[in-house]
């Protein structure tokens, strides 16, 4: 039994990403404080929404996506209620294993995953760590569970808040552009919808290209980029504007938040 304590919008994305994809409703448990959101998760998916403590007594692996400032009053709620026979999943930004763990009764194995909300779609990417406590095989429970959303990579917790940066907080940046994009468009007198479609087709190909290609990104724009033509023009515009720098330095500052965040 699987239990999400918390179905904001990444918990939600998770469970709705995992009941489309082979879980059964009767295998997972649910979490949700406000009751009105309760009702609609009951409805929309089928599946219990039970009080925290009552999860943790139940499930076998329990899904934590709090805020991270919300995570250890929740854990200290909860670690009355466990044994070291659980396996603790927490996808909270910044909060390293050792909190989780101190928060916990001793010798609780926990993993820190990091997804981001394409998991609603199968196309998640997650990274995923293990605690002092964690085995080989407790790692292989927190990756089958993930893999039923996305891609699944194992990395060092030393690595954990640039995934956040980088994958975590990634689909916003993609976002951002996308609007950027979109908005250029209209401004342009291009209906919206058209604009739309051809933005969320350009970054399919693209990224379909980056991920299949192996080829360094570099190459593919220098693909695109014809001599004295329309990209370069493009190109030379966002380099006047410093857009590579302002990149940087937001995931610089996306990764410091997070670091941020493990004292929260
Ligand atoms: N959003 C994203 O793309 C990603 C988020 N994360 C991580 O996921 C976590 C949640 O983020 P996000 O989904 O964006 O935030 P949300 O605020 O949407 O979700 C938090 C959820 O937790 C619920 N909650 C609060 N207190 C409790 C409690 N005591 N027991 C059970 N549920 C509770 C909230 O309910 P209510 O609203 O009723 O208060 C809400 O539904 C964060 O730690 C974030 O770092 C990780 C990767 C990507
Ligand atoms: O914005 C946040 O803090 C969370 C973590 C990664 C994506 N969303």
């Amino acid at each position: 039994m699987i239990a999400i304590i918390g179905a904001g919008k990444m918990g939600e994305a998770l469970l709705a990403g995992m009941l489309a994809r082979g879980h059964a409703p009767e295998d997972v448990l649910v979490t949700e404080p406000r009751e009105e959101h309760a009702e609609e998760l009951r409805r929309r998916y089928r599946v219990e929404v039970v009080p925290a403590t009552d999860a943790a007594k139940r499930a076998d692996t329990l899904l934590i996506a709090l805020k991270p400032q919300d995570m250890v009053a929740l854990l200290d709620t909860l670690s009355p209620h466990l044994d070291s026979d659980r396996l603790i999943i927490s996808v909270a930004a910044g909060i390293t294993t050792a909190v989780l763990e101190d928060h916990l009764p001793p010798g609780t194995p926990v993993v820190r995953a990091m997804p981001n909300t394409p998991a609603l779609m199968g196309q998640g990417m997650t990274a995923v760590a293990g605690g002092a406590h964690t085995e080989g095989a407790h790692l292989d429970r927190a990756e089958a569970l993930l893999a039923t959303v996305g891609e699944v990579i194992r990395v060092g917790e030393q690595h954990m808040d640039t995934v956040t940066a980088i994958s975590g907080s990634g689909p916003a940046y993609f976002y951002f552009i996308a609007e950027t994009m979109i908005e250029a468009g209209v401004a342009m007198g291009m209906p919206r919808a058209t604009a739309q479609r051809l933005v969320g087709q350009t970054i399919t190909g693209a990224a379909a290209m980056l991920n299949d290609s192996g080829e360094h990104p570099v190459v593919l724009r220098e693909a695109v980029t014809s001599p004295g033509g329309t990209t370069a023009a493009a190109l030379r515009e966002l380099e006047r504007h410093g857009v590579r720098t302002a990149f940087t330095e937001a995931i610089e500052a996306a990764r410091d938040r997070s670091s941020a965040l493990s004292g929260s």
